[in-house]
């Protein structure tokens, strides 16, 4: 199996773009197509665009690393993780891509024994990117022919005493979240949706994002290297990271909290969910 060798985590990062860009530009020519959607188990919709672009982004990854298992949102009951797999989200904010806010992503994380240690974040319809290797960086997506992504380091801002800013999700929130945030000092809530949240801590331009609803790895890996790589982090109940690959539970995420400054770790009190603890 081909274990990455002599590839730095930096250098699969910028790779990991190339495909996100591809899948993006799939997804934009996707948009304003009449889409048929389709309510699935979770409750989550899915379309074609979901499907198009998983399609793509798992040929280009064993193009690319070929028997690195693929575990990917439409297909995951197919796959089985193993100590290196990755972790993809061809469209993650559905409901955002059909309601046309434009604030949907393209997540993939290279996972190696249960965390992400390479990732990528695309916005296509907001014409940014965040990556991460050991650096997390941030991009501009470029348009037409051109593949220059124009990246700059990004980094987490310290909290402000007062008035932080958080972001919550356009269309799924629960009471534990809002008990949750109700301890700190919030002065701003931006409906934000997919794995922005994470990237727009990352870049500084939030404090906190609480997500104790239900969530799937695939929505949260890529998200969670940025931010880390970033200067921030994302934690569970008791204040410890998320681990990756647990098929025996669906890919299913309990309680967590992004932050950008980690002083704010100890003011969090997360529900302890029954199904992960
Ligand atoms: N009942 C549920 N079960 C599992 N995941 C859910 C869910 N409700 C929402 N999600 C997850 O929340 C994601 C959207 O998050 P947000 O509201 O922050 O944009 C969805 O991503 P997809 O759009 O990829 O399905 C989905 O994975
Ligand atoms: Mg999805």
């Amino acid at each position: 199996m081909m274990r990455f060798d002599g590839q730095a985590p930096d250098e699969i990062a910028l790779r990991l773009a190339q495909i996100a860009l591809e899948a993006g530009r799939v997804l934009r020519t996707m948009e304003s197509a009449l889409i048929d959607k389709r309510i699935k188990d979770d409750g989550t919709p899915t379309t074609a665009a979901d499907l198009a672009a998983e399609a793509l982004i798992i040929q280009r990854l064993n193009e690319a690393w070929d028997g690195v298992p693929v575990v990917a949102e439409e297909t995951s009951s197919t796959v089985q993780p193993d100590d290196y797999f990755f972790l993809v989200d061809p469209l993650d904010g559905t409901g955002d891509f059909i309601h046309g806010t434009g604030e949907y992503s393209v997540n993939i994380a290279l996972i190696r024994g249960q965390r992400p240690v390479a990732a990528v974040v695309a916005a296509p319809a907001m014409g940014s990117i965040w990556i991460a290797g050991d650096t997390a960086r941030r991009g501009s997506l470029p348009s037409g022919q051109d593949t220059d992504f124009a990246w700059q380091d990004t980094r987490v801002r310290p909290a402000p005493e007062a008035d932080l800013v958080a972001l919550v999700s356009r269309r799924h929130g629960d009471i534990a979240t809002e008990a949750c945030l109700s301890v700190l000092s919030i002065g701003t809530r931006r409906m934000t949706s997919s794995a922005l949240k994470f990237c727009l801590i990352a870049s500084g331009e939030a404090d906190v994002y609480v997500r104790c609803g239900p969530t799937m790895e695939w929505d949260t890996a890529a998200g969670d290297h940025i931010l880390c790589r970033a200067g921030g982090s994302v934690v569970g109940p008791g204040g410890v990271p998320l681990t990756y690959g647990h098929e025996d539970r669906g890919y299913r995420n309990g309680p967590f909290a992004a932050i950008g400054d980690t002083a704010l770790a100890p003011k969090l009190d997360l529900p302890v969910a029954a199904s992960v603890a």
